[in-house]
């Protein structure tokens, strides 16, 4: 499988900011890897013509688990679609923190983007306490248990495993960690979807840098990265992808 790199922007920078930093990276002729970036709600159609001719996919960064109705403040799937996302971060331990998102309501908004046929990017992952008693692994499979819809391996849905502890801290877990980590979320795939979930990509998101990540996606079942910070900047973001 491709491994795919994705950028999740998060809420950061201006429109021009954005038009630039899409126009760079579609620039960057990466070969061996997809590129995705996803940009703020607002950015979306303008990021879109930045990548215009480009490879690079287009994604958004959450959406409403409605396709339509009275949700003030929200975006639906079929909105995202028509804005050009081909993929959509559900989960992220930002809006499970942020706007108390369960498993349920990750699996809620899954089934809405399965339903336009986009490709959910779910992430799962373990907090600091939770990685210090032991419990990492069995908390990420209930997550993968809890949040993936039915249907995740048809449209080869991905997981990213983002350590909460890891995320804009700096701080990565050790590769024998990440690498038993990826190996049970590929067991826990493969028992729910068969052969198929053999073949989804699994990946891993945590202060990836150039500096790290060309050991990080190395590993086995590491088939991309969800980058935050460095995906700010294209050449950092360009360097990880050309780490793969
Ligand atoms: O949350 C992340 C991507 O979704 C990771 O963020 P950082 O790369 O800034 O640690």
């Amino acid at each position: 499988m491709r491994p795919l790199i994705a950028g999740n922007w998060k809420m950061h920078g201006s429109l021009s900011e954005a038009r630039a930093l899409a126009g760079a990276v579609a620039e960057g002729k990466v070969q061996g890897a997809e590129l995705l970036v996803c940009p703020p709600f607002p950015y979306l159609l303008p990021v879109q013509g930045a990548l215009a001719g480009s490879t690079v996919a287009l994604g958004a960064q959450d959406c409403h688990a409605a396709a339509k109705g009275a949700h003030t403040g929200d975006i639906s799937a079929p909105m995202l679609k028509d804005c050009g996302a081909g993929f959509v971060i559900l989960g992220h331990s930002e809006r499970r923190a942020d706007h108390g998102e369960d498993d349920a309501a990750v699996r809620a908004k899954a089934e809405a983007v399965l339903a336009e046929g986009l490709v959910p990017v779910v992430c799962v992952g373990e907090s600091e306490a939770q990685r210090l008693s032991g419990e990492a692994e069995p908390v990420v499979a209930g997550q993968l248990a809890g949040s993936l819809p039915e249907g995740f391996a048809q449209v080869h849905g991905v997981v990213a495993y983002e350590p909460v502890w890891a995320i804009g801290t700096g701080r990565t877990p050790t590769e024998d960690d990440i690498a038993a980590m990826h190996a049970r979320i590929r067991a826990e795939l493969a028992a729910r979807f068969g052969a198929a979930g053999g073949t989804l990509r699994i990946l891993y998101g945590g202060s990836v840098k150039p500096g790290n990540a060309k050991a990080i996606l190395a590993l086995p079942h590491v088939d991309g990265a969800l980058v935050g910070g460095a995906s700010l900047v294209a050449a950092d973001f360009l360097a990880i992808a050309s780490a793969v």
